[in-house]
């Protein structure tokens, strides 16, 4: 039985702003994010249960073989997966939630949900690039997500969305526009998108 409710999935390189993107939108509408789960070590700019929820490879697969994950994946010896229960969770309070996830996760969740729209952010690889420089993210963690790009590129054009994010006041303003028409709701008000 595919989960009730409205699911926005941003995907696209890193360093894109899928993140910075889904959290002002989630702000605009009042829509929740879902938080992943990662067995990747945090980061120093990261905070433990904003971008990611971080747990151990032996609790990760706990959690997988006691069957809560609605969709889990490998990536780069990392494991990454979202808790079915935090889906239902924001569903019952909101109708609709924010994940940010791979290609093949959103796969997995136009599946799982009866309503998706996926947004698909990108940049060139020069902007990819600075922007996660400048985010503080290690040579070889950039090395570790260029190598994804091309991959990850391809799958634009399979997307309903899909955004170049350069300014990015005005790349807000454009997606939520998108967003709320696939929502069906007036544009708010207060927005100062
Ligand atoms: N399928 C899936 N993908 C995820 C999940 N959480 C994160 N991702 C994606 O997996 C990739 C993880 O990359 P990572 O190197 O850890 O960089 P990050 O984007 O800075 O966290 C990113 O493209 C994420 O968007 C998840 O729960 N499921
Ligand atoms: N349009 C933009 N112009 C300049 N910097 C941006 C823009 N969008 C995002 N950023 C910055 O670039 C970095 C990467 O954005 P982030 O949302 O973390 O990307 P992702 O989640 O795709 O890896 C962050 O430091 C963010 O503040």
């Amino acid at each position: 039985m595919p989960l009730e409710g409205r699911a926005l999935l941003f995907v696209g390189p890193d360093g894109s702003g899928r993140f910075t993107l889904a959290n002002a939108i989630g702000v605009t509408l009042h829509i929740p994010m879902v938080t992943s789960y990662t067995t990747r070590p945090k980061l120093p700019r990261e905070t433990d249960g904003k971008e990611y929820n971080f747990v151990t490879e032996d609790t990760f697969k706990e959690m997988q073989g006691a069957g809560e994950f609605i969709e889990a994946v490998q990536m780069d010896g990392f494991y990454y997966g979202i808790r079915k229960q935090d889906c239902q969770d924001l569903l019952e309070k909101a109708g609709s939630l924010i994940a940010i996830l791979s290609p093949e996760g959103c796969e997995i969740f136009k599946r799982e949900f009866t309503k998706t729209l996926t947004i698909f952010v990108y940049a060139d690889r020069d902007t990819v690039i600075q922007r996660q420089i400048e985010r503080g993210d290690d040579p070889e963690t950039i090395k570790r997500h260029l190598s994804h790009y091309e991959e990850i590129m391809a799958y634009k054009d399979k997307c309903d969305i899909s955004i170049p994010n350069y300014d990015l006041a005005s790349t807000a303003q454009e997606l939520t526009k998108r967003i709320e028409e696939f929502l069906g709701i007036e544009h708010h008000p207060d927005s100062k998108y």
